[in-house]
């Protein structure tokens, strides 16, 4: 079965990606991909376990020497070709993408341009892999550093990004000399497998790209396949702190080198300084993105009283004017939640915060939303929130957004690190030493002030304390795939 209305049928795929080959599991088995919108199957795409993830993992060794030892402009040109292609087949990668996601199309062709932004970015620095040259104590002596691709990649990635989080972690690792075992989220296998069909056109020799599909069932033993295996030197996981955990104990074994992008819980903050209309936009953009199913969505809203009702009202409005609804159709702003468990997992969180004590301004009322089964959640405000409330306290990746009230900015900052990760944070004010005050205060990798898009290719993104390990993206996001060599040369 092949997706519909594709510019491209190649696009869609439905096997897995090893050595340059399209491959059915060893076991013959193959789990279905759903459309989140409809409960419709788009297709089947096979059931790998470790075994599987082993040859993928031997074909990524066989094709490191050539690759990471090639002249770099080899890299450059395969990169800035993916990219290219990913570019001209634009519409059917956004399809792809809202068919098994639901992610809203206008978005998915944002995180297209998004996700090919990372290969040409990467391209580029394949020609700046410089070394360095320290001064020796002694004339006999003189001292290099050189760098060097680390070898073969494990990527595990996320199924609320399907196409950029794959590219912010291979393009570097590609660029950097390094050959990838890429393992998508269970829900989300068909953006990647289309990636790796324009892989394999713009001319990645086999081996050096490798996509694996593996339902939930497998994905434990995967996981710790992709994490244990001896030919494995570095890791690379974006998904939950719970499943990083377990990931960086396994990795732990051989000591590899990983780089973890963990959950957020970013804070939202108006100061009572702070133009309200910009604050109110920034918030819808911040916390609607993907319906909220975003490590960087604002979690929790934090008003300060003296300009609280009148925030509110101007969210109130805009929360009122979205639309929720098929997300194949423009001007839809929130398609469904990814599956059903998020729809409960979000549902629970809302009657917990009714249940303490919190106001339900728009929504909030759970049997509204549809058929049983159903994905979609309409958008909820609630005012009169705090952090004994699992809206507050969690990630909500929902479209759920909690208002608590707060009096100095002492008190800001406080509630704001109160929280075990870090990795974004936002806050509204005009005055220019409160700026840099809560700025340099918060406890995030990444604070948008008077601005909540913050992400793109150039920046460095990653968190703090259990929202992760290493930075990817930007000038510093290829050390993470290359090792530091001193050379000490007696002359
Ligand atoms: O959810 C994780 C990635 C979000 C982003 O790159 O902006």
């Amino acid at each position: 079965m092949s997706i519909s209305g594709l510019k491209d049928s190649a696009l869609s795929r439905d096997k897995a990606y090893v050595n340059g080959q399209w491959v059915a599991a060893e076991s013959g088995k193959t789990f279905e991909i759903s459309n989140p919108a409809t409960g419709e199957m788009l297709t089947s795409v096979p059931t790998m376990a470790a075994s599987d993830v082993n040859e993928a993992i031997a074909a990524a060794k066989a094709a490191l020497p050539e690759w990471r030892d090639g002249s770099y402009k080899k890299r450059e040109g395969a990169l800035h070709k993916w990219a290219g292609l990913m570019r001209s087949n634009m519409e059917d990668l956004a399809r792809i993408m809202t068919l098994e996601s639901g992610k809203p199309l206008a978005e998915s062709r944002g995180e297209v341009a998004y996700a090919l932004s990372f290969l040409d970015f990467f391209a580029e620095e394949t020609k700046r892999v410089n070394g360095a040259v320290i001064p020796p104590p002694t004339p006999s002596q003189r001292l290099l550093v050189i760098k060097q691709a680390i070898g073969v990649c494990s990527l595990l990635t996320p199924w609320n990004f399907p196409a950029a989080m794959i590219t912010r972690k291979a393009a570097p690792a590609l660029a950097a000399g390094c050959t990838v075992v890429i393992k998508p989220a269970e829900d989300t296998p068909l953006t990647a497998l289309a990636l790796a069909a324009l892989a394999e056109q713009a001319g990645f020799p086999p081996g050096v790209i490798n996509i694996v599909t593996t339902p939930r069932a497998e994905v434990a033993s995967v996981g710790e396949a992709m994490c244990t295996h001896p030919d494995v030197a570095k890791v690379s996981f974006t998904g939950s702190t719970a499943v990083g955990k377990i990931l960086l104990t396994h990795a732990a074994k051989g000591v590899k080198k990983v780089s973890m992008e963990l959950g957020g819980n970013a804070p939202f903050i108006v100061f009572d300084d702070a133009d309200l209309d910009k604050a109110a936009d920034g918030l819808m953009a911040s916390k609607f993105r993907f319906g909220g199913q975003t490590c960087v969505c604002t979690n929790r809203v934090m008003v300060q009283s003296g300009v609280m009702e009148a925030f509110t009202e101007k969210v109130r409005a805009r929360v009122e004017a979205l639309k929720v609804g098929d997300p194949l159709v423009s001007g839809t702003n929130l398609g469904p939640l990814i599956n059903a468990a998020a729809v409960t997992k979000v549902r629970g969180m809302v009657k917990d915060a009714l249940s303490k004590g919190a106001q339900a301004l728009v929504g909030g009322d759970q049997g509204e939303d549809g058929e049983p089964g159903s994905c979609f959640v309409k958008p909820v405000l609630l005012g009169n929130c705090d952090m004994s409330m699992s809206v507050c306290s969690q990630e909500i990746f929902g479209p759920v957004v909690p208002l608590m009230s707060f009096e100095t900015e002492d008190e800001a900052v406080r509630i704001a690190n109160d929280v075990p990760g870090g990795l974004a944070g936002y806050f509204y004010s005009q005055n220019v030493g409160r700026i840099f005050r809560v700025a340099e205060r918060l406890e995030v990798g990444m604070v948008g002030v008077n601005e909540t898009v913050i992400s793109k290719e150039t920046i460095p993104f990653g968190g703090v304390k259990e929202a992760g390990l290493g930075r990817e993206g930007s000038v510093y996001g290829m050390d993470d795939f290359m090792e530091l060599k001193h050379i000490c040369l007696g002359i």
